[in-house]
């Protein structure tokens, strides 16, 4: 069983097209991907009379296994806010024991497992549970995707550190392109390369219309 957590420098940084990258380069070495969003905040119909998070929607279109609902999201919070803040509004409390079950049964259904985050690594679930809490649970080696903008060297190395901190691996980090007005990206991205410390798995281009099938993923040797 192969399994990696996505967590990024941020919301909004391109960790769910990473993840479906990750997904479809997955399924060329095993029969069954699956992406696992443990907790969304933000629900719009899923034109089957359901609610989904788009995100979920996006792993399951990249996924070679369709699976229940309560376990590629076991918590789906309505509004697109922090999911600590989503969480008091729904008056859902988020815990980890829902999310450790779903996990444990994915495994028996699944060859690779892409569990997505949410926010970035120190974002809430709850007033005393956050997303580092939630990967530190799983045990899972973790994947950083870095938006490339100005501001990210910072975030990439923080993120970078508190990951390593918590006893996790950080098995490798994904540069998406997210603004394509950014100056010096090819520097920015140099100085990434030799300081984080991680194999760069993916180098994402900006896409007017991201497409994750289109991106080149270089798995780390033990995934393949
Ligand atoms: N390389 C890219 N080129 C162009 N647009 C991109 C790129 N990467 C991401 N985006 C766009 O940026 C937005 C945020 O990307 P994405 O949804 O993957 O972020 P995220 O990190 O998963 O956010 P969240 O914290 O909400 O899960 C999306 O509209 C996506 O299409
Ligand atoms: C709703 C949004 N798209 C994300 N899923 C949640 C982002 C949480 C960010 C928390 C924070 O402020 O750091
Ligand atoms: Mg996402």
């Amino acid at each position: 069983m192969i399994a990696c957590f996505v967590t990024g420098t941020d919301t909004g940084v391109g960790k769910t097209l990473s993840s479906c990258a990750l997904l479809h380069a997955l399924a060329r070495h095993h029969p069954r991907v699956v992406g696992m969003k443990p907790v969304a905040s933000g629900a719009e119909p899923d034109g089957q009379g359901a609610w989904a998070n788009e995100d979920t929607l996006a792993l399951r279109a990249a996924s070679t296994i369709t699976v229940s609902p309560s376990l590629d999201n076991p918590i789906l919070l309505p509004d697109p806010v922090s999911p600590h803040i989503a969480a008091e509004r729904a008056r859902m409390p988020v815990t980890l024991a829902p999310i450790l079950q779903a996990y444990q049964t994915l495994r028996e259904q699944a060859d690779a497992i892409v569990v997505e985050g949410a926010g970035g690594w120190q974002a809430p679930l709850s007033e005393d549970l956050r997303i580092a809490d939630l990967a530190v649970a799983l045990q899972l080696p973790v994947v950083l995707v870095v938006g490339l903008r100005l501001g990210c060297l910072n975030h990439a190395l923080l993120s970078a550190d508190a990951i390593r901190a918590s006893g996790l691996t950080l098995a490798g980090w994904i540069c998406s392109r997210v603004d394509p007005t950014m100056l010096e990206p090819e520097a920015n991205l140099a100085y990434l390369r030799q300081s984080i410390g991680a194999p760069l798995l993916a180098d994402i281009a900006w896409q007017a219309q991201p497409d994750a099938r289109t991106v080149r993923v270089q798995l780390p040797k033990e995934w393949q």
